[in-house]
Parts: structure tokens; C-alpha cells; sequence
């Protein structure tokens, strides 16, 4: 397996809390991964590191098939190398439509104006239909953003983020507010993505945890605690004890 990412001991402090403790982890080019743990374990803080928003004090972290260091790299150019990132509020443009809102996503056509007074090409408006199919949308592309339900706003922030083709993407408990069906299908999308980019999915819901049957990392204090199959880390002593606060 071609590794992607490469996080080696790793650490960040916060007035003298560590948050990352001598953080190791690696992820296959592509690859679904999901990241739980307690609150405070570390997660976003694990993701900030990745997306250049907090620099490590120390530790290494190599990217793509050259292994080039992300330390240093500016947040703009780490997202240009291919990082992309789902927060877990929707910020999509509500007022315009969701082909409009996929357009703007597009890759080296990002910013309001090009929707605006650039017209698409035909390639783009098909990658426009894929990417709507994709996300479950394509009976949706003419409506307002505004006015979809709260799991379809995910799911097209998660196909605007896919147009942009991020070698690895980031996403932060996709699973929040959404029903069961909703779950359902947000599910069939992340393993979709995962076929052709790597995929990490920070989520506190086990339910949904299991339905991506992926390969699941233990986030505990700053450091991975297990990591292995969801039965196989929900199996292990230590994560009991973590979960169980013993
Ligand atoms: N900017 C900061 N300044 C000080 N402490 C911070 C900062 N960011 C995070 N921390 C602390 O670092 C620890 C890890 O936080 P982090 O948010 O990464 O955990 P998490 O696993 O994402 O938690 P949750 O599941 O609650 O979102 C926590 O104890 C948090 O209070």
C-alpha cells in the first residue's frame, strides 16, 4: 500500500498542555480511516496539524509519493497539495443553487465571481452532474442550497469539497443531526470517495462508525491507544477503560 500521509512522533503543546503527545500515524493513498476517541483525546487538534493550522513542536510529517515535509507549508498551500477538510457546519452559499455552488467548487475555479461571469464550459457541467450523482443531489442541481435539508447541505459541501480532488479528505462527525437514512447514505458516499483518495472520518457515533467498516484509530491523550478493525479496538482493555473513564 502506497502511503499518503505520514505523521511521526508528533507532539503540540498548549501553555504547557500537551494535547499531541508523540503522535504516530499513516495513511494509505486511498484508504478510509476513522479517527474516534474521548472528548479532549486530541482529534481536532490531530487535524489542525494535517491542515497546517497548528504547528507541532515537534515531530515529522511526510506527504505523497516524494514524502515531502507539510511543516512549513502555509494552510493555502497544504490545501493546494491536496488537503481538503469538512468542518461540521455546512458552509455552503445558500442563496445560489446547488449546480452553482459546485461550479464555484471546481478545481482552479474557486471564488464567488466565477460563478458569476464565467460560463461554464460543457466538461464542467458534466463533472457538475457526476459529482451531483455522486452526492445523491443530481434531482436537486436547480434548487436553492437554502432550502435543501440539513444532510443534503453536508452532502454537497462534501461534493464541492471532492471537486476540488483532494488526495486526502478530512471530515469532522459527518453523522451530526442527520437521520438514519440521511446516515445511510452518507455512509455509501464516504466509501465511494475512499476508492480514490484517502478518507479520515472523526466521529463519536459507533453506529455510524461501524456501518464505513473501515480500519478505526483510538485517539487518548494526544497518542493512538489502539488501532485495528472497530470489534478489534472495542475489544481491547485500554479502550474500555478510556470509554468506561476507569
Ligand atoms: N488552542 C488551544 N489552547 C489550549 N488548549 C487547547 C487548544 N486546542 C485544544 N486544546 C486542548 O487540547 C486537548 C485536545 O483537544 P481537541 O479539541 O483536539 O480534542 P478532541 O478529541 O477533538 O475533543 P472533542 O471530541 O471534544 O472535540 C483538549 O484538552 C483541549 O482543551
Amino acid at each position: 500500500m502506497n502511503t499518503l500521509l505520514e505523521v511521526s512522533g508528533v507532539s503540540v503543546s498548549f501553555d504547557g498542555f500537551r494535547a499531541i503527545n508523540n503522535l504516530s500515524f499513516h495513511m494509505g493513498a486511498a484508504e478510509l480511516r476513522a479517527v474516534i476517541g474521548p472528548n479532549g483525546a486530541g482529534k481536532t487538534t490531530f487535524m489542525d496539524i494535517v491542515t497546517g493550522k497548528t504547528r507541532p513542536d515537534k515531530g515529522t510529517i511526510r506527504w505523497g509519493e516524494k514524502g515531502i515535509s507539510l511543516l512549513g507549508l502555509s494552510e493555502a498551500r497544504i490545501a493546494r497539495e491536496g488537503v481538503g477538510r469538512k468542518f461540521q457546519k455546512p458552509t455552503v452559499f445558500e442563496d445560489q443553487t446547488v449546480r452553482a455552488n459546485l461550479l464555484v467548487a471546481l478545481r482552479n475555479r474557486r471564488g464567488p465571481f466565477a460563478a458569476l461571469w464565467w460560463k461554464p464550459k460543457p466538461a464542467e457541467l458534466e463533472r457538475v452532474d457526476a459529482l451531483a450523482e455522486t452526492i445523491g443531489l443530481a434531482a436537486h442541481l436547480d434548487r436553492k442550497s437554502g432550502e435543501l435539508s440539513h444532510g443534503q447541505k453536508q452532502w454537497l459541501e462534501i461534493g464541492m469539497l471532492l471537486a476540488q480532488e483532494p488526495k486526502l479528505l478530512l471530515v469532522d462527525e459527518p453523522a451530526a443531526g442527520m437521520t438514519v437514512a440521511e446516515r445511510e447514505k452518507t455512509t455509501a458516499i464516504l466509501v465511494e470517495a475512499a476508492k480514490t483518495r484517502a478518507v479520515v472520518v472523526v466521529e463519536h457515533d459507533m453506529e455510524f462508525v461501524r456501518r464505513l467498516n473501515c480500519r478505526v484509530t483510538v485517539l487518548h491523550e494526544g497518542s493512538v491507544l489502539a488501532e485495528g478493525s472497530l470489534d478489534h479496538v472495542t475489544s481491547n482493555k485500554d479502550v474500555i477503560d478510556v470509554y468506561l473513564g476507569r
